[in-house]
């Protein structure tokens, strides 16, 4: 196997069911990937995210470049060793990460310049270097340097910010070593524009990827219009590669975006929101801090098998929040990231059994129903 495999098992409607194949292991698709930006899914051990059902983590060249870097990572094994996570990785070329955490950042052809929001200390990144960087990872899915281009843009900048992407997705695939179950995935830009996002497929098409994902997304839009981007851009694409959706999303997200044939994604809402004490639920959302969990013995979710639900009600964990202690945290990033897991199983249980509609349009009516 040289590269990436990719299995397309079924389809319903656009929906599709697969398997990708890596160095370090299978991925069911349609596939949810946690967020270990520096080498850790926040508040959860490895163990305690690999019982979630999560079968490839994501990691950032951003973060891991500026601490501890890449140089040290690579001395201590690379990163499956360093975090202690056996199964596939996939890391973000580090493009996006410096728009939107960086400051004092210039773009040129050759790549950007940036000061780290960290210490201040200047770095430059190229499509070779973030290649480089993504190799010394030892990450099983290397995403090609791009800019996500922001929103909103005009038609003109979107295509000049997208041509600029085609051109790094040349220099990364050139830079890319290949091994057998290590791959490279381009992404696709071209804002809100038809026309811009046919010839980024093309161009990415033409220079060949193991993979391609759908960028520019997720970055304010909004749900009407990220769906709109999907139905002109997704039918484009070869059929016989995953397609990854960056940064996507909340629960109506991934069930609207597995609808229109995505089959990877990743996101910080389950993680990062668990910390500040939101719970994903089937009938919506709980902030579990507000006082009317106070005296709740019920769990979260009923019909959720998770640790924290099968073990906590909902009035220790809102005191748990209120007395900020930090198994808080811990308790509903578990629970969100199973409930990810869940909503991911359930679907590709559904698309193998030929009811995605039927199931999809079950859970999208419950998330609406609100949490009593
Ligand atoms: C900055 C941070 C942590 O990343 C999250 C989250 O905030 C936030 C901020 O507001 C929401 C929308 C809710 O999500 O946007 C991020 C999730 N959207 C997203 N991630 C992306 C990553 C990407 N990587 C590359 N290489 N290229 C892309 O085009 C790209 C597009 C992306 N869109």
């Amino acid at each position: 196997m040289t590269g990436i495999g990719f299995d397309l098992l079924a389809t319903d409607g656009r929906a599709r069911r697969g398997r990708v194949t890596t160095a370090h292991g299978t991925i069911e698709t349609p596939a949810f990937m946690p967020v270990g930006t520096a080498a850790t899914v926040k508040a959860m051990t490895t163990d305690a995210v690999a019982s979630t059902g999560a079968e490839i983590l994501l990691g950032n060249t951003y973060h891991l470049m500026l601490r501890p870097t890449a140089e040290r990572v690579a001395q201590l094994g690379g990163l499956h060793r360093f975090m202690n996570w056996d199964k596939p990785i996939l890391t973000d070329s580090g493009g996006f990460q410096v728009m939107s955490l960086s400051d004092l950042r210039t773009m040129s052809e050759e790549g950007v310049t940036f000061k780290s929001h960290l210490d201040g200390s200047r770095h430059h990144l190229t499509p070779e270097r973030s290649i480089q960087i993504q190799h010394m990872l030892d990450s099983n899915v290397t995403m090609c340097l791009d800019e996500c281009t922001p929103f909103p843009a005009t038609e003109a900048q979107a295509e000049s910010s997208m041509r600029l992407s085609m051109r790094w997705a040349r220099r990364s695939k050139d830079a890319f070593v290949e091994r057998p179950g290590y791959g490279l995935f381009g992404i696709v830009q071209g804002g809100i524009y038809p026309e811009q996002r046919a010839e980024s497929v093309a161009a990415l098409t033409d220079i060949g990827f193991d993979g391609y994902a759908i960028g520019g997304l997720a970055v304010g839009e909004g749900q009407e219009t990220m769906f709109r981007v999907l139905d002109f851009t997704e039918p484009l694409m070869v059929k016989d590669r995953p397609r990854y959706l960056m940064g996507v999303g909340r629960p109506s997200d991934l069930i609207g975006a597995v609808r229109r044939g995505v089959d990877m994604f990743d996101c910080v809402m389950p993680t990062r929101s668990g910390r500040t004490g939101q719970a994903f639920v089937r009938r919506g959302t709980i902030n579990i801090r507000n006082a009317r969990h106070a005296h709740d013995e019920r769990p979260l979710d009923a019909d959720c098998g998770c640790p924290t639900c099968r073990s906590y009600g909902r009035g220790y964990l809102h005191h748990l929040f209120k007395a900020d202690e930090m198994l808080g945290p811990m308790l509903l990033t578990w629970h969100n990231l199973h409930y990810y897991q869940d909503l991911m199983r359930t679907m590709r249980q559904a698309i193998a059994d030929g009811n995605f509609e039927e199931v999809a349009g079950t859970m999208e009516a419950r998330l609406t129903e609100g949490d009593v």
